[in-house]
């Protein structure tokens, strides 16, 4: 879907990133991670020909975007930013309505995908879809942001630290959502963070940037058992203890599991051994003392970021 070979960029003598490649599949949730100013926001900003680039070529749907004008990237690309954009003398609709109108859409239509996508993040349209943004809290209109970028039903959305500036509680709780709403609409979602908790629960694949160049790249499972260097490992800020056994992530309050809805492994399971099962199953039933225990890949990410304490 979107592919980058050789990227180089550069302001003046400064080099923001550096021979950079990958590609990022359909429909997958591709985080781009790194410390500040290592050159995931202008990685971001060149896909959609916001920034230039210097040198290489950027493909997106198998076309350089060079070859593409500057608006059909705007409809074909959503984009949500940390600090909500929303139009503050518009209401909640027209708001959502703008690339729709753009493209003009038929009103009827307009008006059922608004209301179905303020359903989807748990808005009331009758409630909140003639309010100014003034009106709404800043995790509501944070998830105003998100489905304006969904509004026109674009194939990718480009997401630039979207909840960073929000408190813990609502950010896990727009993360939760954003996890669920893409197991329902299944974009190709590029995802800029510098927070591997985050990055961790969120990303199908990670790509990790140190001064503009990338480290690796990976599923949360390889940067977990895999870490390439020093860098990558000092970066997630786990270390992980040699035979770690699926048992040790279970917890107290683990809900109940059926081993006939759930493949069953022993609490002796090597972590690495779970991960090949999590690459199928949504979860595992743990088998401990007190009865089948369930494990998902998240609370094992969960439980890892915790035991690092979260700096975020
Ligand atoms: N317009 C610009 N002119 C000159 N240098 C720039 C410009 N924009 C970015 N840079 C530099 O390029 C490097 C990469 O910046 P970029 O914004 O992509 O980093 P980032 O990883 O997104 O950082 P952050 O997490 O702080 O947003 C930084 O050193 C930054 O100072």
């Amino acid at each position: 879907m979107i592919e980058f070979k050789n990227v180089t960029k550069r302001y003046g003598s400064k080099t923001a990133v550096e021979d950079a490649s990958f590609y990022v599949k359909e429909g997958e949730f591709f985080v781009l991670i790194g410390p500040s100013g290592s050159g995931k926001t202008t990685t971001l900003k060149m896909i959609n020909r916001l920034i230039p680039l210097t040198e290489g070529y950027i493909y997106f749907k198998d076309k350089p975007v060079s070859d593409y004008e500057v608006h059909e990237m705007r409809w074909d690309i959503g984009y949500v930013l940390q600090q909500i954009a929303l139009f503050p003398h518009m209401t909640i609709k027209e708001n959502i309505a703008q690339v729709p109108q753009m493209k003009k859409w038929k009103e009827a239509d307009i008006d059922q995908r608004t209301a179905e996508l303020m359903t989807m993040v748990g808005l009331d349209p009758d409630t909140y879809k003639d309010r100014k943004p003034a009106e709404l809290s800043g995790g509501q209109q944070q998830r105003v942001g998100v489905i304006r970028a969904l509004a026109a039903d674009p194939p990718v959305i480009l997401m630039d630290e979207p909840f960073s500036a929000l408190d813990p509680i609502t950010r896990e709780s727009l993360q939760d959502d954003l996890t669920a709403l893409q197991q329902e609409i299944k974009k190709t979602i590029v995802f800029v963070t510098h927070d591997i908790k985050e990055a961790m629960k969120l990303g199908d694949r990670i790509c990790l940037f140190n001064e503009g160049r990338i480290e690796q790249i990976g599923t949360p499972e390889e940067f977990l058992t895999a870490p390439k260097n020093d860098f990558v490992q000092e970066f997630i800020g786990y270390q992980r203890e040699e035979n770690e056994t699926i048992g040790e992530f279970i917890r107290a309050d683990s809900a109940e599991a059926e081993e006939a809805v759930y493949p069953l492994v022993e609490e002796s399971t090597k972590i690495e051994d779970a991960f090949k099962v999590f690459a199928e199953h949504e979860a595992v039933a743990v088998r401990t003392a007190k009865g089948n225990k369930l494990l998902s890949r998240r609370d094992v990410f969960k439980h890892l970021s915790d035991k690092r304490g979260d700096s975020a």
